[in-house]
């Protein structure tokens, strides 16, 4: 059975991006993958100064307000790193916290799926036929952190 998840004050709401977990990359505190993800559109664009101001915002509503607004102009290979952006910042994110970590693993190998229904790239839309790059990265994150798991596991069998 698959998961559908969005809110964060609904069930598995800790795997959307709005969920109250910093991030740390490279040395920097994000509040949220939101603050990251959105924050990132503008590395190296004309419109760079709006980076500490989305850092800085108080919500990832605000930050997501902010990364969205369409008089900024982001940049030019935004379409091409997306989803690697996002995958380094929800992998940090998982990596980081042990108890949401614990939901992820717990979910198994059910299908992991974005409930927006407005996004047909990172979610599923309102018709359920978008593409679910969120899912996915989560999904796939799933699989790296059991992978992390089992090399532990071996290691400290051999120790043994
Ligand atoms: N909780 C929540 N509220 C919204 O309004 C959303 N759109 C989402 N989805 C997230 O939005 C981000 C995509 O932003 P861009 O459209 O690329 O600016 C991404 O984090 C989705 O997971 N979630």
């Amino acid at each position: 059975m698959a998961i559908y998840f969005y809110k964060v004050c609904e069930p598995y709401g800790c795997f959307s991006n709005f969920s109250p977990h910093s991030i740390d990359i490279q040395g920097t505190y994000w509040s949220t993958v939101e603050h990251y993800y959105q924050a990132q559109k503008f590395v190296g664009s004309a419109n760079e100064a709006i980076i500490p101001i989305i850092h800085a915002a108080a919500t990832p509503e605000q930050a997501a307000a902010l990364g969205r607004d369409r008089t900024l102009q982001v940049r030019s290979d935004w379409e091409q790193v997306k989803t690697q952006v996002m995958h380094v910042a929800v992998r940090q994110k998982f990596l980081t916290y042990p108890d949401i970590q614990s939901i992820l693993i717990a979910t198994g190998d059910e299908l992991l799926v974005e409930n927006s229904p407005t996004d047909y790239y990172w979610g599923c839309g309102c018709d359920r036929t978008g593409q679910n790059y969120l899912g996915k990265i989560l999904m796939s994150v799933r699989q790296e952190i059991r992978e992390i798991a089992q090399i532990g596991d071996r290691a400290l069998h051999d120790y043994q």
